[in-house]
């Protein structure tokens, strides 16, 4: 199957996304002070094309666990496998990951920036060039693959990032806190522009997020984290209802019924 991601292709039906297995994780940091017991039990079974959010107040082992996925730490105890069907035929990585800073090279376009993946992968130039623009207009950016970084908005440039993660198609990508940053026109914008591409692409997402009305309004599942230790509380499937929601939709009965109980869950007593 074609990984080639032109104007035409993205209308085409997607590779599946990876399905995630996180099985009995923990983690353990070792700090002046001792073993951190960052992460305990974790087990999570994410399937193909689902959109996961994970929320916690700080320190209950969000970015750990994301580390762990993206395969930058190995946990202490457990394991994490990312599978999916059908195997790139380019040897492309299967992860993507954004951040709330992004990582664009500053001297670079965007379209070089976009390219960059696919540049270290060792796809020619043309190809490169036309999948990079291909994405660019997909995030809403064609006018502006040769500006640099400084000349973009933050927006602009997260949306950047986001053609970046995407344009190797990846079958999972890992946000943490991609959103924090923005005002919160920029941040409902984007988040139209990450499910339209989600649906169309079918990756997995899987968002770190302090924000529990950004959860409710974009994921399939919302799960809930305790800090010291690190473990999962809880978890409300929200995958039977239909996306994009209105904030008139996050204020009925069932979406503030959940909030309420995520709040709970983070120990709000309001
Ligand atoms: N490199 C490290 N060395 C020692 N302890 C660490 C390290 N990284 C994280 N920790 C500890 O592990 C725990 C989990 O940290 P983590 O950054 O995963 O939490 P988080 O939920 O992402 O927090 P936040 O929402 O504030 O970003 C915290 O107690 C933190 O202090």
């Amino acid at each position: 199957m074609s990984t080639v991601l032109t104007a035409e292709s993205t209308s085409a039906p997607p590779l599946p996304g990876g399905r995630i297995v996180i099985d009995e994780v923990d983690h353990d940091f070792a700090a002046d002070a001792g073993i951190v017991p960052a992460l305990r039990g974790v087990s999570l079974d994410i399937a193909p094309s689902e959109f996961v959010s994970l929320v916690g107040t700080s320190g209950c082992g969000k970015s750990t666990l994301l580390n762990i996925v993206a395969g930058l730490l190995t946990p202490t105890h457990g394991s994490v496998t990312i599978g999916r069907a059908v195997k790139e035929a380019d040897g492309l990585p299967q992860r993507a990951y954004i951040t709330q800073d992004d990582r664009l090279l500053p001297w670079r376009t965007a379209k070089q920036n976009v390219e960059l993946p696919l540049q270290l992968h060792g796809v020619d130039r043309e190809e490169r060039a036309e999948r990079a623009i291909a994405i660019l207009r997909r995030v809403g950016l064609g006018d502006f693959a040769d500006r640099r970084p400084h000349e973009l908005s933050g927006g602009m440039r997260q949306r950047v990032s986001i053609a970046q993660s995407l344009v190797y198609h990846p079958a999972v990508l890992l946000m943490d806190e991609p959103f924090g940053a923005l005002d919160a026109w920029t941040r409902d914008s984007l988040h139209d522009l990450l499910l339209d591409v989600q649906a169309e692409l079918g990756t997995t997402v899987v968002l770190v997020t302090h924000d529990v009305g950004e959860a409710l309004a974009l994921s399939d599942r919302v799960v809930t984290l305790a800090p010291r230790p690190g473990r999962i509380l809880a978890e409300y499937s929200l995958a039977d209802r239909p996306r994009p929601r209105s904030h008139q939709t996050l204020r009925d009965e069932f979406f503030a019924d959940v909030h309420q109980r995520i709040r709970a869950d983070l120990g709000f007593t309001d």
